[in-house]
């Protein structure tokens, strides 16, 4: 129990005040959690004979404030679930901290009950409106308080359970939309994820002016692999080259997807051409590192793939569909050179310019 003024003997309440009950504030299971109320009154019998009460009600913690400011520091620094509030109170009035309570929790509630002599239709209306939750005249029958107190936690455990629902599910949809984007076989971002981010990075990298790159790579002679080693060993062969490729996307906003098949696309922002070629280099080292073996590649002994790579700050003219389809021609070039290979839409380009002139 906090007690911030008169720390002495609690008196003996008067007639006045509130008479003990035998109302127990919890009764079921649920109700059993620690709950604290802050007394919040001037008087200090009156406070007393509260804090009797609300402990004899079964109320875990009662902490007490004997002024308005004394309240706000108690209720910011050791949240209370609930308050019991005096209006006529030195400095600052009852409504007032109301009002500051409310303010300093945004998106928070916690209970307020008002528990003043002042008994107008327009005391009762002004205590609601600066934030105050109910209304009680003093003197307060103590098994009325209890019920209000008993009323006022349901709704705040109605309110916590919704809050942790809402969370729970807010969880649920985003491992669900996770779920929905992901390649089951590589736990890769799918097709359906390599569509919405490249959509979402063309506007971002159009918006800031910055280079973005999109690689495309494709596993040479699969078909074979397939054929000699069986499809159990296929679907390995994809996820080892899925972790390789999750691997060697070091920056937080490159995605590695698989496109579909034994085809990968890397999102790379932020990438111009020569970064595209160093992180195509870096690819192409850690592939003959890892040396996947391929029993029946023409090529060699182990596992090789050929990319294709475009990269442009995106205009008004950019679209997702336009960058697949310049990488997808960049690897069409790539495999008919003879595979193992990355190729750069845009260099091919400046090559054929170059041979033109
Ligand atoms: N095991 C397995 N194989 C797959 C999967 N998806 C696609 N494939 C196989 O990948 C192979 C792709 O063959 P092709 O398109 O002829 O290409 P390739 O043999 O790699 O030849 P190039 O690309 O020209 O080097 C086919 O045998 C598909 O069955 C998959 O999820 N698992």
């Amino acid at each position: 129990m906090v007690l911030l003024k008169e720390t002495a003997v609690i008196p003996t309440p008067p007639p006045s005040a509130i008479e003990p009950t035998a109302a127990r504030f919890t009764s079921s299971h649920a109700e059993n959690a620690p709950f604290s109320v802050l007394v919040v009154e001037d008087q200090a019998s009156m406070r007393a004979s509260l804090v009797k009460e609300l402990q004899h009600a079964g109320v875990t913690e009662v902490m007490e404030a004997a002024d308005g400011q004394v309240a706000l520091q108690l209720f910011k620094l050791r949240r209370p679930d609930l308050v019991l509030l005096d209006i006529r109170l030195p400095g600052l009035d009852g409504y007032g901290v109301a009002h500051q309570m409310r303010e300093s929790e945004p998106g928070d509630w916690t209970p307020i009950i008002f528990l003043s002599g002042l008994d107008t239709d327009l005391d009762v209306w002004r205590g609601i409106e600066s934030g105050g939750d109910d209304y009680l005249v003093k003197p307060v029958k103590p098994i009325v308080l209890v019920a209000k107190l008993r009323a006022m936690r349901r709704l705040l455990d109605m309110r916590r359970r919704l809050i942790s629902m809402s969370a729970e599910l807010h969880l649920a949809n985003q491992r669900l939309n996770e779920m929905v984007e992901m390649d089951a076989l590589t736990g890769l971002v799918n097709r359906r994820g390599f569509d919405r981010i490249l959509h979402a990075e063309i506007i971002a990298a159009r918006r800031d002016g910055t280079p973005l790159t999109l690689m495309l790579c494709d596993l040479d002679h699969f078909k074979r692999y397939n054929d000699s080693c069986g499809h159990v060993k296929g679907d390995e062969c994809l996820r080892a080259i899925g972790k390789l490729l999750r691997e060697v996307c070091m920056r937080p906003r490159d995605v590695a997807s698989r496109y579909g098949g034994e085809e990968f696309a890397m999102i790379l922002p932020k990438t111009p051409r020569s970064g595209a070629m160093t992180f195509a280099r870096a690819l192409g080292k850690m592939l003959r590192v890892r040396a996947l073996p391929h029993p029946d590649s023409p090529l060699g002994e182990v596992l090789t793939l050929s990319g294709g790579i475009t990269t442009c700050i995106p205009d008004e003219s950019t679209s997702a569909e336009s960058m697949v389809m310049r990488a997808d021609q960049a690897l069409y070039a790539a495999k008919a050179q003879g595979r193992d290979r990355f190729f750069s839409f845009e260099m091919q380009m400046d090559t054929i310019e170059q041979r033109g002139n």
